[in-house]
């Protein structure tokens, strides 16, 4: 099971290096690295675990981050809707994720972003594309090809982000930290 302390952080090369895509059929190591990503996304939004394993909170988690250079991540976005509070908006492990296209409106967190591998503070909006059309494939191999918008999409963008040796502040206006041009989104 993975806890922080597998987590590498910021200083470490593998951050900053582009992942290898996965090859098909996956290993058993592969198809286990994957679940056990998804686990730890689970474990880190439950109140008794995540304090029990002294967990940060996570919707998201991308492999270089436990040291694997493989183009995989896990996503676990939990519902916005009180009504079905316990059918996560987007959840899954995907493997050789892209971003097919995307939407010339942009999006932020209106709280800006935090990354597991970055044990600080770094304010300021962290711009990306309002809609995305994600491809990639499932454990199977099989090739699924979604439409992600909001907070989906903006998950999802970080994570593939780190597959690219790309950190969240890469992209805030260190002049501006917080300066939005028209049009931007703002995602509370
Ligand atoms: C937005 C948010 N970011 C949290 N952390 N950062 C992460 O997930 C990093 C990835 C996210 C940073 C911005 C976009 C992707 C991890 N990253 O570094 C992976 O590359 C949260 F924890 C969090 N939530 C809201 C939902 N809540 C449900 C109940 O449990 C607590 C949980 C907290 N929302
Ligand atoms: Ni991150």
């Amino acid at each position: 099971m993975l806890t922080m302390k597998d987590i590498i952080r910021e200083g470490n090369p593998t951050l900053r290096e582009v992942a290898a895509e996965v090859e098909f059929p996956l290993s058993d190591a592969e198809k286990k690295i994957g679940n056990d990503m998804l686990e730890f996304l689970a474990n880190s939004q439950d109140p008794e675990k995540a304090e029990e394993l002294e967990l940060r909170g996570g919707v998201g988690l991308a492999a270089p981050q436990i040291d694997v250079k493989k183009r995989m991540i896990a996503v676990l976005v939990p519902s916005m809707d009180p009504e079905n509070p316990d059918v996560p908006e987007f959840s899954g492990v995907l493997y050789n994720p892209k971003i097919v296209s995307h939407s010339v409106q942009d999006a932020c967190l209106g709280d800006g972003e935090g990354c597991l591998s970055v044990d600080r503070d770094v304010p300021g909006y962290v711009v990306r594309h309002a809609r995305i059309t994600l491809s990639y494939q499932d454990e199977t191999g099989e090739t699924h090809k979604v439409r992600l918008k909001n907070y989906p999409a903006i998950v999802v963008q970080h994570e593939i982000d780190h597959l690219n040796g790309v950190m969240f502040y890469d992209h805030i206006n260190s002049k501006n930290p917080f300066e939005l041009k028209d049009g931007v989104l703002i995602l509370d």
